[in-house]
């Protein structure tokens, strides 16, 4: 893979020596992790096949791809809100099971059609649940497909912000979502707080014949309810991308087959992202688009850097500065920062022999609260 450069072996190593995973949907809540295992790359944004919880404790960098594949999801799901306003699924199911010539076929299309007629999506009002990388070129698009637009986030990051169009209405409860919208998709990831945003509660403030849609996760709607609710005719369609055998033979709702993010752009995309974070990581040290680990980045202008994982309790950095000073090492640069439990620290040393900076090391390694450390030679 050109991304990683000549300096790596991919694909030739046993899966418990390896370094560094890039993966995509594989589930790893099951996996035992080796002590060799720095860092894994998701080749996607969705991140929730890894334990990252886990990973953070072994001090397993995990890396994502955010927005490699939102352009791919964008498109799929402005399509799907057509084809379900367009009532394609049914209208298609009744078209090959005609019978006769072309010609009586052309006959009985003509006459049949109209039960088929469908809605236009400009005018009508679209809500989106979560305005990250998909969420806001989804609404940015489907403002310029003329339709109405209001977002709900309320932890939207600031770049987003700035890229949403000022035609999109930001509202403040998620009641409003579904109590206006005449569409409704969420883009969000799976949290205590989205699991089943899709069930009765919400469903019971909908207009009545909304188009509802979920490409972000299968979790994210209580299946149940949602027949209930197409059933009683407030949901006129759904569309997915995730499977279930209570939903294949429903005429209103379509499913694909967790397509959102495949299409060959994406793929490379994500993948190049996942393989530049692993690549910058394990070369530098420097921590890019990390789930589980803060953003570290310091150019490296010593001859040795040491990086350290550790829990984020109280005097680690002390610690961490006395024994270099112990050492007589001099600090050229200590960049720290914490998120959650954990902390991740670059430590630059204006040291140049190897034997007190291997004594260093093992000095940390035997500290409580580092939970990796490695060092890295700056290239002459
Ligand atoms: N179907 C697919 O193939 C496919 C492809 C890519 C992503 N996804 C899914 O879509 C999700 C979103 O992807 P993305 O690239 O836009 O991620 P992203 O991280 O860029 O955006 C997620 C947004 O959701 C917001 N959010 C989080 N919790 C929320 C809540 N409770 N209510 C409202 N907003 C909330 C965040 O603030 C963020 O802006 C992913 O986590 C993944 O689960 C699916
Ligand atoms: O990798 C895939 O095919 C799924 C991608 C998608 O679910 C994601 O979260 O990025």
């Amino acid at each position: 893979m050109e991304e990683l450069g000549k300096n790596f072996v991919v694909d030739r190593v046993p899966e418990n020596e390896a370094q560094a995973f890039i993966c995509r949907a594989q589930n790893f809540h099951d996996y035992k992790f080796s002590d060799h295992l720095l860092t894994i790359g998701r080749a996607g944004a969705g991140f929730n096949n890894i334990p990252v919880k886990q990973c953070s404790e072994q001090g397993i960098v995990v890396f994502n791809a955010p927005g490699g594949n939102a352009n791919a999801v964008k498109e799929l799901v402005l399509a799907m809100m057509i084809f379900g306003s367009r009532n394609l699924k049914p209208a298609n199911k009744w078209l090959s099971d005609q019978v006769g010539t072309d010609q009586s076929i052309d006959l009985a299309v003509e006459k049949g059609k109209k039960a088929f007629s469908g809605k236009e999506i400009s005018g009508k009002t679209v809500g989106i649940i979560g305005l990250g990388n998909i969420g806001s070129r989804v609404a940015n698009d489907a403002e310029k497909l003329g339709m109405k637009v209001i977002g709900y986030d309320p932890y939207i990051a600031v770049e987003r912000a700035w890229e949403i169009s000022s035609h999109v209405h930001r509202v403040t409860h998620l009641s409003e979502i579904f109590e206006q919208s005449d569409y409704i998709t969420i883009h969000t990831p799976l949290t205590d707080e989205t699991h089943h945003i899709y069930s009765a509660e919400n469903f019971e403030k909908m207009k009545k014949g909304t188009v509802l849609l979920n490409f972000a996760r299968d979790e994210i709607t209580n299946k149940a309810d949602l027949l209930e609710y197409i059933e009683n005719g407030t949901i006129k369609y759904f569309a997915t991308d995730f499977g279930s055998e209570l939903f294949y033979h429903n005429d209103a709702i379509f499913v694909s087959p967790h397509l959102g993010g495949s299409t060959a752009e994406a793929s490379l995309n994500c993948t190049k992202m996942a393989a530049n974070s692993i690549q910058r990581y394990l070369t530098t040290g420097e921590i890019i688009n990390s789930v589980n680990f803060p953003r570290v980045v310091q150019e490296l202008n010593s001859p040795y850097r040491i990086t350290l994982i550790n829990k984020n309790v109280p005097n680690v950095v002390a610690h961490i500065a006395s024994r270099v000073s112990e050492e007589g090492i001099n600090i050229a640069n200590i960049v720290n920062r914490g998120q959650g439990d954990y902390a991740y620290t670059l430590l630059d040393l204006d040291e140049t022999n190897e034997t007190k900076i291997q004594e260093l090391m093992s000095n940390f390694k035997a500290s409580d609260n580092i939970i990796r450390v490695r060092l890295i030679k700056k290239e002459i």
